[in-house]
């Protein structure tokens, strides 16, 4: 099948009146409908400035950003795709999570007589529509995530960014958000998930693209990198956070 996210030879240089840093260098990687990619590697390794790229929001400095075939930088069309930033900003507190919503809506420029209803069914894939009229200001930490998601899948994107979705969420609070967004892989939706969270990774992904200073280091299954790392025991599997711990040497900026 095609691939929702196509990335080629993608690269970042911050440049400065003093010198300048390669933040991202020569990245290349598809995402297919469905399938759910983990971005992993150290602070600073240049994760968030590549979901930043594939968003939209920063210029790359050479290469090619696909989604379902259409450049994302050479074409006045602007494809769709969902995005979730860690943060908690974003919603005005004193309106409900429904007015919020339309609000959005009206900004992803969803026709005006299909708005209530597109709201309505974000809010039920998040399990909020019982929610839908309580003010923002009155949800806690993992139902203002749900928000963020719901949001983000205002106009049904084919692919979907979420950057450290589940910071700050107390365990069963991230359970439920991993189940929504299996489920949401599991309808087609392309997910790249950046993630410090060695359980979520194990949990969620299909494929890890494991990144040390702006490069990708190594790709694969969870199983396929708990290999290469050559750690084992004699009792048991090797945990992926036991994997890149063992790798983590190699990722660090020289
Ligand atoms: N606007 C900018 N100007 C200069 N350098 C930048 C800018 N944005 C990011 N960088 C640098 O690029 C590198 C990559 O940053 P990035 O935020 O992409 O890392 P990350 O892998 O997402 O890290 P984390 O896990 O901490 O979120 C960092 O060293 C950062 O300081």
């Amino acid at each position: 099948m095609e691939n929702v996210l196509e990335v080629q030879h993608l690269s970042k240089t911050f440049v400065t009146h003093k010198d300048s840093f390669h933040a991202v260098t020569d990245v290349s990687f598809g995402i297919r409908p469905g399938e759910i990619v983990s971005l992993l590697g150290p602070n600073g390794a240049g994760k968030t400035t590549i979901v930043s790229m594939v968003g939209g929001y920063l210029l790359p400095t050479s290469g090619t950003v696909l989604i379902n075939g259409i450049d994302r930088y050479k074409t006045r069309e602007k494809p769709k795709v969902g995005v979730v930033l860690g943060g908690d900003l974003g919603f005005y507190g004193r309106a409900s999570a429904q007015a919020n919503l339309l609000f959005f809506a009206d900004l992803a420029r969803i026709p005006r007589r299909e708005q209530r209803q597109e709201v309505q069914r974000v809010l039920q894939v998040v399990d909020l529509a019982n929610v839908a009229g309580k003010k923002v200001q009155f949800f806690s930490k993992g139902m203002r995530q749900r928000l963020h998601i719901a949001r983000a899948l205002l106009g049904n994107p084919p692919l979907l960014l979420l950057d450290e979705p589940t910071s700050g969420l107390d365990v069963e609070i991230a359970n439920e958000l991993h189940q929504t967004i299996r489920q949401l892989a599991d309808a087609g939706v392309a997910v790249l998930l950046t993630s410090h969270t060695m359980s979520e990774i194990e949990m969620l992904a299909d494929r890890v693209l494991l990144f040390g200073a702006g490069k990708i280091f190594t790709t694969g299954t969870v199983t396929e990198i708990v290999a290469q790392s050559k750690v084992h025991h004699i009792d048991r599997a090797a945990t992926l956070e036991e994997s890149y711990l063992a790798l983590a040497p190699m990722l660090r900026r020289p």
